[in-house]
């Protein structure tokens, strides 16, 4: 019998763990899943949740994790903010769903009027909202195509903007993404990013070398747009190097090509800015947003200038969920916790933390401590080569989730283990989880 929410005491934040994990719950309820659920849904932890608050996510044994995943960028207000379970309870109350092209609400519209205030694109804005990341990708091509009537888009390498047909082709990483899965959406290209620690290349050189294959291998006058995420995500938490994006995107605009930041990730305050473009110094055309944006209810956004995003046709956009007015409520509530709760700040001092915990831990093995805000990263190398070492990240990440941390891993090459803490974490328990992941490390 579910308690009731407002009698629920506090989860504790402390780490503590049973005798076993997975315990006899987690270990029924994997068997079940066997049972009922394909194995391509496969899942990182080998325990079920059944409570998440702050820092920690307590499993159905008892067992309590540090968490410094976030649900993969998604709970930074965590995962039962008080604001956003009253808005959700409230709402819910009132009613689930109208669809919003059918009988339409305020907290869509009011959803809109807050992204289009803080979204980093000056003059007139409009949103439309969907359910996922991919979603939104694919919804700001179609923008990017009604709007300049050419069809080319382009990607970068080490990408990742989903699992639909047009966003795996989008994406560059074969496995798990796209193997098996094609064909995939035509008109889409590929052309080369920036990577400092493998490629040596200042921004100003890897933004020729991109251009050079946007301009020869593509055509201006056939490209809709260039999409990038500001720090790539899934592709490992790669920062390009500084001028880069402002090169690319002022090549964009000379060009009549828009540029599409890919912000689901990154966006919402994870890099300690709303988004990560205000620090790549970069006004997109249009931005996709999700994660983030509703602390675990379904929500994505296209983000773009008014004339953009107005070039289409009165019914080309929609879906029966997008904007669910209860995912709209938790987004409200969401963007006034990030600014009541400081969470800004937040993510500036957990990349502190990250930074200073990991210079005074240094190993040869680390190739790169990289990231931004409550984004980081470390990459593992083989010293003696600079070679990617993905047994040794399995190895460490395998190792703190045995000790009671929730840690995902990333990358093309599968080398680099990331750090997501929800945004409210304490500094005491994100110390503790950094000290695991060094001890593993140590051990390795
Ligand atoms: C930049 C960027 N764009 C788009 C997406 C896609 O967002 P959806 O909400 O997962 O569709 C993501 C989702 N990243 C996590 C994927 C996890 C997995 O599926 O294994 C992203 O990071």
């Amino acid at each position: 019998m579910a308690v009731p929410t407002q009698t629920r005491p506090p989860l504790e934040q402390s780490r503590h763990l049973t005798d076993a994990m997975p315990g006899p719950q987690s270990q029924a309820l994997a068997e079940r899943q066997k049972a009922a659920v394909p194995a391509g849904v496969a899942a990182t932890m080998p325990v079920f949740a059944a409570r998440a608050e702050g820092g920690i996510i307590e499993d159905v044994d008892g067992n309590r994790l540090i968490d410094l995943g976030a649900g993969i960028a998604v709970t930074s207000v965590g995962a039962s903010h008080p604001k956003v379970v009253q808005a959700v309870q409230e709402q819910v109350a009132s009613f689930t769903h109208t669809c919003f092209m059918v009988t339409p609400y305020e907290g869509y519209v009011a959803v809109a009027e807050k992204l289009g205030e803080k979204a980093p694109l000056s003059g007139e804005t409009r949103t439309a909202l969907f359910n996922s990341g991919a979603e939104a990708v694919e919804n700001a091509v179609k923008v990017a195509r009604a709007f300049t009537g050419k069809q080319a888009v382009a990607a970068f390498d080490h990408a990742y903007h989903g699992r639909t047909t047009l966003t795996m082709a989008l994406t560059a990483k074969s496995m798990p993404y796209k193997h098996s899965f094609g064909p995939f959406a035509p008109e889409v290209y590929r052309v080369p990013g920036s990577y400092p620690l493998r490629d040596g290349l200042d921004g100003a050189t890897a933004a020729r070398h991109a251009i050079s294959a946007l301009e020869k291998q593509i055509g201006a006058d056939n490209l809709a747009a260039v999409i990038m995420e500001p720090i790539q995500g899934e592709g490992g938490f790669i920062v390009p190097a500084q001028g880069f994006l402002p090169a690319i995107v002022d090549w964009c605009r000379a060009n009549d090509v828009l540029f599409i930041a890919d912000e689901v990730q990154s966006g919402f305050a994870r890099t300690g800015t709303w988004f990560a473009s205000e620090t790549e110094g970069i006004e997109p055309d249009l931005m996709t947003t999700a994660k983030g944006i509703a602390g675990g209810m379904p929500l994505s956004a296209v983000t773009g200038r008014a004339e953009i995003m107005d070039a289409v046709h009165p019914g080309g956009l929609g879906g029966t969920y997008g904007g669910n007015p209860v995912a709209c409520a938790a987004a409200l509530a969401v963007l006034e916790a990030i600014e009541e709760d400081g969470l800004l700040g937040r993510a500036q001092m957990i990349e502190r933390v990250i930074r200073e915990h990991f210079e005074r831990h240094l190993d040869e093995r680390i190739g790169e401590i990289r990231g931004r805000g409550a984004m980081m990263a470390l990459e593992f190398v083989d010293p003696a080569t600079g070679e990617p070492d993905a047994a040794l990240t399995g190895a460490v990440a395998a190792a703190a989730r045995r000790a009671g941390v929730v840690l995902l891993t990333c990358g093309t090459y599968g080398n680099v283990v990331r750090f997501l803490p929800p945004l409210v974490i304490s500094e005491e328990l994100l110390r503790e989880g950094l000290g695991v992941v060094s001890e593993a490390l140590a051990a390795a």
